[in-house]
């Protein structure tokens, strides 16, 4: 017999809702968990760990082109099929029994088949062969049903058949000409796998180059895209698409310009996996974003708590921040808040408390795997800025450590750090440069720390490395 109760049953087995399950057994309540696609989620089979395994091989190439001695070793050119197998692999081929054994080996049922509310504390899911569980909660149900790709009302794109990143991360071919709508995130790191891979690829960025970040980072970015021959068309924008008898699509822009291509991607961000999820059966909009108080408890549009805080709500479809480490932290908040309240333990939820997900304010790291890489936590100068603090931005140039002299012949990076003059303590670090992701730590933790500039001269960075630059800003900051 299948048992339908449980005490927290989790909707969507991504990252997200696999990381609330741990916590929720690792506290001693049960946990069952519904997935309609595969448990792992977008991150792992097309997101995150695909895309990273595109862009990583024309990377290491790269660097043993920047080093005499290795260089001359590198006789050839990516292995293009090679890299598409290495993808392949590291989706795990598109099947998911590694995760979900890994559900079973911590007690966690998988109910496959598409999850909805049907009423309070209530999920009904529908399987593939038609099939209806109904789960109920005792304590609370977590949604975690992350986002999909946004296909904005542009004449003829619905019917162009685009890509959204899942057809980009797992495209099986490279097309010779691929266009790109979109500046940010996904455009920027596909558009530098596709032409390292080889397609002609033109961007078609809007609102500029990851325009939300330090202005030097789109610049340096741009910069280097161009170098690749890519064509970044900062400012145009599409105004109709068309796919043609030849199988090619046809990009109008706003001036009347045509691009055309053989693939068009669409990257302009996100929306919410919530549009058939039962949502109005619980006093929600279907298909809109889910608004949570500091515990991740689902509120209505009025502020208060859905059915009095049976609902929560974790990862992308809360976008607090759409990214996988973090919605995996708001994960282990979530799960140990829930155990706490089960339990009638004390409910710690202040500034940096246990059940808070303070750093989704204050403290989000996030690595954008471009050529160069760009590594950033906190605020950028201009957010500090209008959140009103008193900022002094200090900056430096990377290609002057020994370190990233020794690191790669005509290495370049630039790094700055910004901080809170009235606290002297950091609020922002950005980095870009080659291979920096693995330097962001480190300012993470300065930042999460709150540690003073003073406490900070005492951490010595080993010499010769790139983290060099920590003393270098120090000292161009003065002591
Ligand atoms: C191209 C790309 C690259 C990215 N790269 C990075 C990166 O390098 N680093 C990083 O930190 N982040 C990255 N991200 C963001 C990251 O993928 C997301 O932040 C992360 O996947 C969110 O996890 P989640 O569990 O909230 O949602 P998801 O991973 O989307 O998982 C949600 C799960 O819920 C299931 N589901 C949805 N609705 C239902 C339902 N009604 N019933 C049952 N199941 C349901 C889905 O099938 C899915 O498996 C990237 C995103 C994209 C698009
Ligand atoms: N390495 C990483 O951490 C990583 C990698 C990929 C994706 N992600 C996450 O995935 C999420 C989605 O990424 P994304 O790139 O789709 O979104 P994004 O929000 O990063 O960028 C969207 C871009 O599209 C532009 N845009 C919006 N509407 C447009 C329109 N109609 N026409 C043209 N341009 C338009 C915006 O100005 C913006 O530059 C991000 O939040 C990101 O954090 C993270």
């Amino acid at each position: 017999m299948t048992t339908t109760t449980y005490d927290v049953v989790i909707i969507g087995a991504g990252p997200v809702g696999e990381n609330v399950a741990d916590r929720i057994v690792q506290g001693g309540l049960s946990a069952a968990i519904v997935e309609r696609e595969l448990v792992g989620g977008e991150c792992s089979y097309w997101a995150c760990m695909p895309t990273k395994a595109l862009l990583r091989s024309a990377s290491v190439l790269r660097s043993a082109r920047q080093v005499p001695g290795a260089c001359e070793a590198v006789t050839g050119d990516l292995d293009v099929a090679a890299v598409l197998r290495r993808r392949d692999s590291f989706a795990s081929n598109w099947q998911d029994d590694g995760q979900a054994s890994w559900l079973e080996s911590v007690g966690v049922p998988l109910f496959r088949g598409h999850g909805r509310l049907s009423s309070e504390r209530v999920v009904e899911i529908v399987g593939k062969d038609g099939a209806t569980t109904t789960l109920t909660a005792r304590h609370a149900v977590v949604v975690a049903t992350g986002s999909s790709a946004l296909v904005p009302d542009i004449e003829g794109l619905r019917a162009s058949a685009p890509w959204t990143s899942r057809e980009a991360v797992a495209a099986s071919e490279i097309p010779s000409r691929l266009a790109i709508i979109g500046g940010g995130v996904v455009a920027s790191e596909m558009a530098t796998a596709f032409a390292d891979l080889g397609s002609s690829v033109t961007m078609l960025a809007r609102d500029g180059v990851l325009h939300l970040a330090d202005p030097f980072v789109g610049e340096r970015v741009a910069e280097s895209l161009r170098d690749k021959g890519v064509s970044v068309r900062v400012g145009a924008e599409a105004a109709a698409v068309k796919r043609n008898d030849d199988a090619t699509v046809s990009i109008t822009l706003v001036d009347g310009e045509q691009v055309d291509a053989d693939e068009l991607l669409v990257a302009i961000g996100r929306i919410p996996n919530t549009q058939d999820l039962g949502l109005d059966r619980v006093g929600l909009r279907p298909g809109a974003w889910l608004t949570v108080d500091g515990t991740m408890r689902v509120v209505g549009d009025d502020g208060t708590l859905i059915g009095g805080g049976w609902l929560y709500a974790a990862g992308d479809v809360n976008r607090r921040v759409l990214l996988t480490h973090q919605g995996k932290y708001q994960a282990r908040a979530v799960g140990d808040v829930i155990v706490a309240r089960a339990k009638g333990v004390a409910v710690d939820d202040g500034r940096w408390g246990r059940h808070a997900a303070t750093a989704d304010e204050a403290a989000v790291p996030q690595v954008v795997f471009t050529d160069p890489e760009i590594a950033s936590v906190g605020l950028t100068a201009a957010a500090a800025e209008a959140a009103g603090l008193r900022v002094r931005i200090v900056d430096y140039d990377l290609a002057a450590t020994a370190g990233s002299s020794l690191h790669a012949d005509g290495y370049s990076g630039h790094a700055r750090m910004v901080v809170d003059e009235d606290r002297t303590v950091i609020v922002g670090f950005t980095l870009v440069g080659p291979d920096v992701g693995e330097l962001l730590h480190a300012a993470t933790i300065a930042v999460v720390g709150e540690v003073p500039l003073d406490r900070l001269w005492h951490a010595v960075p080993a010499f010769p490395t790139v983290s060099e630059v920590w003393l270098r800003l120090l000292e161009t900051y003065g002591r």
